[in-house]
């Protein structure tokens, strides 16, 4: 099954003038389901096919299907596909080594699993349309290239910060901010401030736009907190979450050493969502889902009964209370009761949506003013009229 994989990928790295025994090319029927008959790499500049394992220049044709790419491993890869299950868009994969899967809601679109850093790269290239990774990745392997466009940048998991961060001890001991680490007396042009980072197009511009003259940086690919203790390093610049790993090394960080806050994005290329047919609906799609999700995540909906004379003097009483006014004030009904015989309205239930954070806030202030009898659910989704992220692609798009 690799092996098909790699035939897949394999044209990638073609030279214009390369020839390919056919025999590497047979995909097995089973790991190749979903995808084409014939293989397809349209990497930039101009898509390539490959018939019989030769480069076949004459019928060489643009790809149809949509490509999203979700992170293949680590500790995004679970929640991402958690993600876009709440939100109805369940990814299908055959098995987990297989590479690329489906959402079935969604027509036309593949989903390749993919390291974080391709997803990048491969947007770029032109050979993904979407991605979900995070802000710091797209950061550091974007470069600030603007065919990358971040159509939601808080899909609030994968929170972490890029930060500096120095011992805690030795000649560090007192030093607490980045322009007291500045000033230090020991960096020169000839002894500069060592910095360990995989962050090496940040990590330079960062420094660079905080003034700091005298400084180098080596990269490594992971455990970097060990680098000022192995005396490799005199600080680092690396992603910090809950903190643990710096404390556990003896490392803290300093007031003006943050150079990022990331959390989970779902990014796009904006040549794909400009030129490429179907790719602005799918997002569209994709998105109002997403903010709809997360949206109805914060709320919990609260139904309560109330006494009162008119559905006009409870809702006074429910807006006097800041915690009750709900995502567009409350919705009131008549609860109407037979006594003696007569039909009339006894009691109004009402019905808010409060944000999770304020639930007991709320529910004591709905007692306060005579509720009763309370009840909360867990809200699905809140689509509103249109989504304000909506708005701001189609404005980043020129649309
Ligand atoms: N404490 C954290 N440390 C690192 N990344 C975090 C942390 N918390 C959230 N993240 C997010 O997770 C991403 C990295 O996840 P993970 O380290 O699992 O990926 P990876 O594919 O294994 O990459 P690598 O092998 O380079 O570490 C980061 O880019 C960041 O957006
Ligand atoms: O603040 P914390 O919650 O302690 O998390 C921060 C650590 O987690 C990441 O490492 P990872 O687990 O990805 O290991 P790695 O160094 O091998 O990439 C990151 O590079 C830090 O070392
Ligand atoms: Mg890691």
């Amino acid at each position: 099954m690799a092996a098909s994989f790699q035939a897949l990928f394999q044209p990638y790295y073609l030279s214009s003038s390369s020839t390919i025994p056919s025999s590497s090319y047979i995909a097995s029927p089973s790991s190749y389901i979903s995808l084409k008959p014939r293989i397809v790499c349209c990497s930039s500049p101009s898509p390539v096919t490959l018939v019989n394992g030769n480069i076949d220049r004459t019928t060489s044709t643009e790809r149809k299907e949509i490509r999203l790419g979700l992170p293949s491993k680590g500790r995004m890869a679970a929640e991402t596909l958690d993600l876009l299950k709440d939100c109805q868009l369940s990814v299908r994969q055959v098995n987990p080594r297989q590479y690329v899967a489906e959402i079935p809601l969604l027509s036309n679109l593949e989903v390749w699993f993919q390291r974080q850093k391709d997803i990048v790269r491969k947007l770029l290239s032109g050979d993904l349309d979407l991605g979900i990774v995070g802000l710091d990745t797209v950061s550091e392997y974007g470069q600030g290239n603007d065919d990358l466009i971040l159509v939601h940048d808080s899909l609030e998991y994968g929170d972490c910060r890029l930060s500096i961060a120095i011992p805690k001890y030795g000649i560090f001991e007192n030093i607490n901010s980045l322009s007291e680490l500045a000033q230090m007396p020991q960096w020169t042009k000839e002894k500069p401030l060592r910095v360990a980072t995989g962050f090496t197009y940040l990590g330079p511009k960062f420094m660079e736009e905080k003034g700091l003259e005298h400084v180098t940086f080596s990269t490594a690919d992971g455990a970097l907190e060990a680098a000022p203790a192995m005396g490799i390093a005199d600080a680092i610049l690396d992603l910090v979450s809950s903190g643990t790993t710096l404390r556990e090394n003896n490392l803290k960080e300093i007031e003006g050493g943050t150079v990022l806050q990331s959390q989970a994005v779902l990014v796009a290329s904006k040549k794909s969502l400009i030129q490429r047919e179907g790719v602005l609906d799918t997002t569209h799609e994709i998105l109002e889902r997403l903010e709809a999700h997360l949206k109805a995540a914060g709320q919990f909906t609260v139904t309560a009964n109330m006494r009162g004379s008119s559905m006009e003097e409870v809702a006074e009483r429910i807006l006097s209370q800041p915690s009750l006014s709900g995502l567009q004030g409350p919705t009131i009904s008549p609860v109407f009761c037979k006594r003696d015989g007569k039909v009339s309205p006894d009691y109004y239930a009402i019905v808010i949506c409060v944000p999770k954070k304020a639930l007991y806030k709320s529910v004591r202030q709905l007692r306060a003013i005579g509720g009763s009898g309370v009840l909360i659910s867990p809200l699905t989704y809140i689509f509103d009229e249109e989504t304000p992220k909506w708005r701001n692609l189609l404005q980043k798009l020129g649309l």
